[in-house]
């Protein structure tokens, strides 16, 4: 049985401050022992963050993170920048990143590769377009991510990664996936995993949906056979978060 994992992808939203007494506000309300409850801050308040999620199980994410060691790159987050505060999950090739930030399948498969050379999980982002859904290639498209993202990502590796399906369509929007449309992709990764890896490695790997998640659509999207949880962008930032988490109480 896979731990489900519920993620709140905050952004470029809240200060540092502001950071502080949004998560002392959610604290309370996402306490479970069901699920792996992760906040993916900005850069900035990563430190801050640590701190205030001190003496729980919740666990701070960065929201990207450079695939070298350090050197001459202006504005970047090196790997151990992420692991010397004790961040241990990093989202990676998020569709907004790939959009304005020029993330490729590659750069994506690189910082996986780096991720996990210091021991930090990646959540892997993939998702179609709604042109791309529409010409009916979403299945296509998404194997095709996936395929390079691990490239050379061993099966090991693979077990203990989180991939995150966001339908470009559904991000920000308020037109969540129906819950049929989302578990029919997150069962096509997990049969790609299978046909890359082996039947155990994609029976350990945890596949989030994502993109306009509520606490009204998470109890259905979360209770389908291959959706082990999800990435959460707006509702992430409020009180509907602990509802989201405790989906099934
Ligand atoms: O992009 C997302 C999470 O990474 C989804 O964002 P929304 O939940 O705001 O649609």
């Amino acid at each position: 049985m896979r731990k489900k994992i519920i993620a709140g992808n905050w952004k470029m939203n809240k200060t540092p401050s502001e950071t502080v007494t949004l998560i002392n506000e959610l604290k309370p309300l996402v306490e479970t022992k069901d699920a792996d409850v992760v906040f993916c801050v900005p850069a900035i308040s990563l430190t801050t963050a640590m701190e205030a999620v001190k003496g729980t199980n919740i666990q701070i994410g960065a929201q990207n993170m450079y695939f070298e060691e350090s050197g001459a790159y202006t504005g970047e987050i090196a790997p151990n920048m992420l692991t010397d505060i004790g961040v241990k999950y990093v989202i990676i090739g998020h569709s907004e990143r790939r959009e304005y930030f020029a993330e490729t399948d590659e750069t994506v498969n690189k910082k996986v590769l780096k991720a996990f050379e210091h021991g930090i999980t990646p959540i892997i982002c993939c998702g179609e377009s709604l042109k791309q859904r529409e010409q009916g290639i979403t299945i296509d498209f998404v194997r095709q991510q996936i395929k390079i993202a691990f490239l050379n990502v061993t099966a090991d590796q693979a077990k203990e990664s989180v991939i995150a399906y966001e339908p470009i369509w559904a991000i920000g929007t308020g037109k969540v996936a129906t819950t049929e449309q989302a578990e029919e992709v997150c069962k096509a990764i997990r049969e790609c995993i299978a046909e890359i890896y082996d039947a155990v490695t994609a029976e350990a790997i945890r596949i989030q949906y994502g993109g306009s998640v509520s606490a009204a659509s998470a109890p259905d999207l979360f209770s389908q056979p291959n959706i082990d949880g999800g990435l959460v962008g707006g509702a992430s930032l409020k009180v509907d978060f602990g509802k989201i988490v405790n989906y099934n109480k």
